[in-house]
């Protein structure tokens, strides 16, 4: 049996909407694979009770499908469902890498980011890449429909996840549907600084290129107390803060000597609206591992 550790990710980082992930250092879905005459699966772990195993409805069928890779895959999650740590799509990276590995089938890590987007185009109706690419490739990713750009980084993060569901579905029904030009003249630096800072490993740079105007604050009403928790955290030193992919995490960048303190100021003031919460104390990591 081929096993395959795939990392939660970060999709959108503020102003990067549907282009810009991050793989996490934790956590993780890990897949377990062998072949088999048909597609069977098998879920466990952290919000398994809400993930089905129909193979047409799980991210993974699709995956096995598009491979032509029958397999018999256990999952075990790491990621809840509808967090906004891109748990829909790590299963489907681990199932695109590992049944790749089984079947010798020979794409490369970017061939495999549109082959694993099938199992986000199952749960969500749209293939978008931007979860999936980083949890194949790792690092900060930028996904366009010209292919994947990847470069490796390091950032401390603080991602914490409310016991709110927001589905992406729901998520994507509030963006706005056109943006004025002067938010779009912001979003372009903001994108830009982001971007810099991620090849200069600079959280402050980082941090301020997550700002964003447009889908953030739409999104902002769908998670109870987001607001007193962005202020909580840039109070407690964070350099940015904003939605994790379509919520209702709440990721923040920072310098490593601020992470802890984020992260609970972070738990208390979910806490404060009443609303329980979990954090992990993260940075930028690898992405998918085979055992
Ligand atoms: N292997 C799987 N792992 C997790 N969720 C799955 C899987 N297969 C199907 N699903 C379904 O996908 C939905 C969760 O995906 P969704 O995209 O809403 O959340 P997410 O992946 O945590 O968030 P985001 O994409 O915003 O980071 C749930 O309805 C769940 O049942
Ligand atoms: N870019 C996507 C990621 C969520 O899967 C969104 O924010 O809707």
């Amino acid at each position: 049996m081929l096993t395959v550790r795939a990392p939660a990710t970060s999709a959108n980082l503020g102003s990067g909407f549907d282009v810009f992930g991050v793989a996490l250092e934790r956590p993780a879905d890990v897949v377990r694979l062998e072949k088999a005459d048909r597609v069977t699966i098998e879920v466990t772990g952290a919000g398994s009770q809400y993930i089905p195993e129909d193979p047409d409805k799980n991210t993974v069928g699709a995956v096995a499908d598009a491979l032509d890779a029958p397999a018999r895959i256990q999952i075990d999650k790491g990621v809840r469902p509808a967090s906004g740590l891109g748990s829909s799509a790590a299963s489907a990276a681990a199932a695109a890498v590992g049944l790749n590995e089984l079947y010798d089938r020979g794409y490369s890590r970017e061939e495999l980011v549109p082959i694993a987007a099938k199992g986000e185009a199952v749960v969500s109706g749209d293939a978008h890449d931007d979860n999936v690419a980083p949890s194949i490739m790792g690092g900060f990713t930028i996904a366009t429909d010209k292919g994947v750009t990847q470069v490796d980084a390091d950032i401390p993060l603080v991602a914490c996840l409310p016991d709110i569901v927001v589905s992406t579905r729901d998520a994507r029904n509030v963006v706005p549907e056109t943006a004025r030009v002067d938010q779009m003249v912001e979003t372009v630096g903001n994108a830009a600084s982001l971007t810099t800072g991620m090849h200069r490993d600079d959280p402050e740079l980082v941090g301020r290129g997550m700002h964003d105007t447009v889908v953030t604050p739409a999104r902002a009403k769908l998670i109870d107390g987001y607001e007193q928790v962005r202020e909580a955290a840039i109070a407690a030193g964070a350099t940015g803060v904003t939605i994790s992919g379509a919520g209702p995490t709440v990721i923040a960048a920072c310098a490593e000597e601020d992470r802890r303190k984020i992260a609970s100021t972070m738990l208390d003031a979910f806490s404060e609206r009443g609303v329980d919460a979990r954090v992990y104390q993260t940075r930028i990591g690898r992405g998918a591992e085979i055992f």
